[in-house]
């Protein structure tokens, strides 16, 4: 169904109407106004609690934005994607991720296909490859023990189980040494490699496609390696494709009964619960790779069922709509309290980005208002001594996802402490500031001179009144990680209902793909046309001089 675009709907004008009334409320005006907005302004769900109250809206902001979701069809896309109905319009697939961790015995047909049955028998699979590995029972060519495991994947084949593994490294097998490898720079690889020994190490090729250039010249690359170090008919110990391409990946020369299949259905950048998942489950166990899936299911059955106003997944987007249309957000940042989401930052990048940074509706027409923020950030408190002086004081305002586990997995004295009470006092600062009148009064009673106070006065102001929401969760554990992942997925996809947008496709990244193929045939001696512009024949002519230098 075409969509008017956004700026037309009534919803919208009465969003926009509502802000303009009330733009001049301060956060620090709202929490006086109503002690009880922790209370109504906060909602929990699988393990998960999100407290929105530290943005500049109230009850009645939710209410016109829950409007605006229900008048765009959320709801509706939301059941149809669930259904399995084929919502990525632009390549005609169903949008599937949550099927991977529906519990065995909810049959689900796509193209008349029992989906649950074939997740199960994938599951089953990685459950008995897993427990072979983890137990010591499948050697290595040599007949040694794998201790290495090298995933060579990109993006979604890369970010997902390389996140995981960090999140969940207190439940890590002692033996087994997980290393990722994406980039086509042979550093990455030459890094792994230099770690490893042919012996004991197992190689994932994970690619959705098996046609990715970075991740078939790494795969080429380490099967050289291999060969080179072991023996060839020792391939089948030490290589296993995850992929949907059962034929290139038999070409490629990896037994098909070691790879482990997954489907069009599920996007790159959603795969983590799939094959994709087997560094995660080779790492943690099968057990907790289930829980892992268990946690996201149960945030999904929340998103199915809950109240737009009480649902965490909508809530966290309708905040981010607010603040992205309306307060002006370009960018969002993402603060882990929690060292070991160190890569969460780097993962949302690819799920809300590849999914959200298009400028183009479902129905062909240009978007008429900004859509996709920047996403970025790095763990607090690491944060803090960088680059948290321009949110703080910088001319931009830039909202704050916080995230933060009230218990610690490790039990080393008052870190836990020292690390919540930084977590807190952040949004806390973001959000009161400090009025220049009160720098003022502050450095009168320190003694300080009129003259020293003009000059201070200014630069020891915070504005405040910025915006963050805090999501707690009670430990870092496989469950709350699925539902936490699960939770920016759906919020993902609400946001690309708002705006309109296709979020399951990438053609953006196509065009340098196919520049950066054009060049390396340049780069490796075959003869092309000099077509590109001055700079570009320039910078290659720079490469081929330094070749001869190699
Ligand atoms: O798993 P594949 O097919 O190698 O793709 C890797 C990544 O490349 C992309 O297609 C973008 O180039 C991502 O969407 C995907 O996660």
């Amino acid at each position: 169904m075409r969509q008017p675009a956004l700026t037309t709907t009534a919803a919208y004008q009465a969003l926009a109407a509502h802000h303009a009334e009330t733009r001049q409320r301060t956060l620090r005006d709202l929490f006086a106004a109503d002690n009880q907005r922790f209370s109504q302004l906060s909602a929990g769900a699988a393990g998960l609690f999100l407290d929105y109250s530290k943005n500049r809206l109230d009850g009645a902001t939710i209410k016109l934005l829950a409007d605006l979701a229900r008048e765009r069809g959320v709801e509706r896309l939301r059941d149809a994607m669930f259904a399995g109905e084929k919502i990525n319009i632009t390549e005609q697939r169903a949008v599937l991720h949550t099927a991977l961790r529906m519990p065995r015995g909810n049959a689900l047909k796509v193209d008349g296909q029992d989906v649950n049955a074939d997740v199960h028998a994938v599951l089953d699979q990685i459950r008995d490859f897993t427990d072979r590995v983890r137990s010591g029972a499948w050697l290595g060519h040599t007949g040694k023990p794998i201790t290495d495991v090298v995933n060579i994947g990109i993006g979604g084949s890369d970010l997902g189980p390389k996140m995981v593994c960090l999140a969940l490294r207190s439940y890590a097998h002692p033996r087994l040494k997980m290393h990722f490898v994406s980039n086509v720079d042979g550093h990455d690889m030459d890094a792994a490699l230099a770690q490893v020994n042919a012996e004991t190490t197992l190689f994932i090729v994970a690619s959705k496609t098996f046609t990715t250039a970075e991740t078939m010249m790494n795969a080429h690359t380490a099967r050289n390696w291999f060969l080179q170090h072991g023996k060839e008919d020792g391939l089948a110990k030490h290589f296993v494709a995850v992929s949907t391409n059962k034929e290139a990946v038999g070409k490629f020369g990896i037994d098909t009964a070691n790879m482990f299949p997954f489907w069009d259905w599920v996007g790159g950048r959603y795969s983590v619960w799939s094959a994709i998942g087997l560094p995660v489950a080779l790492s943690v166990g099968f057990g907790y790779f289930s829980d892992f899936l268990a946690g996201a299911h149960e945030l999904d059955q929340h998103f199915r069922t809950a109240p737009l106003e009480k649902n965490l997944p909508a809530l966290l987007a309708l905040v981010g709509f607010w603040n992205r249309q309306f307060e002006g957000a370009a960018s969002l940042s993402i603060a882990p309290y929690h060292q070991d989401l160190n890569r969460f930052p780097a993962y949302l990048q690819q799920l809300d980005m590849e999914s959200n940074g298009k400028r183009i509706t479902r129905s062909g027409q240009p978007v008429d208002t900004p859509t996709c923020p920047v996403v970025w950030g790095e763990c607090g408190t690491n944060a803090q001594h960088a680059y948290f002086q321009l949110l703080h004081q910088g001319t931009d305002m830039t909202p704050i996802d916080f995230i933060a586990a009230l218990r610690p997995t490790h039990d080393l004295e008052g870190h836990h402490d020292a690390l919540l009470a930084n977590c807190f006092a952040q949004s806390e600062a973001f959000m009161t500031g400090k009025t220049e009148l009160e720098v003022r009064a502050e450095l009168a009673a320190q003694g300080v001179p009129g003259a020293q106070i003009d000059l201070l006065a200014p630069h020891k102001t915070f504005p405040g009144n910025r915006p963050s929401n805090t999501i707690l969760m009670d430990v870092l554990n496989p469950a709350a990680l699925g539902a936490l992942i699960a939770l920016y997925e759906h919020k993902t996809f609400v946001q690309g209902v708002l705006w309109d947008i296709n979020s399951f496709d990438q053609w953006g990244v196509e065009l340098g793909k196919v520049l950066a193929k054009a060049i390396q045939a340049e780069l490796t001696g075959e003869p092309q046309p000099a077509r590109h512009d001055s700079s570009t024949n320039g910078l290659i002519e720079m490469a081929k001089a330094a070749q001869e230098l190699r």
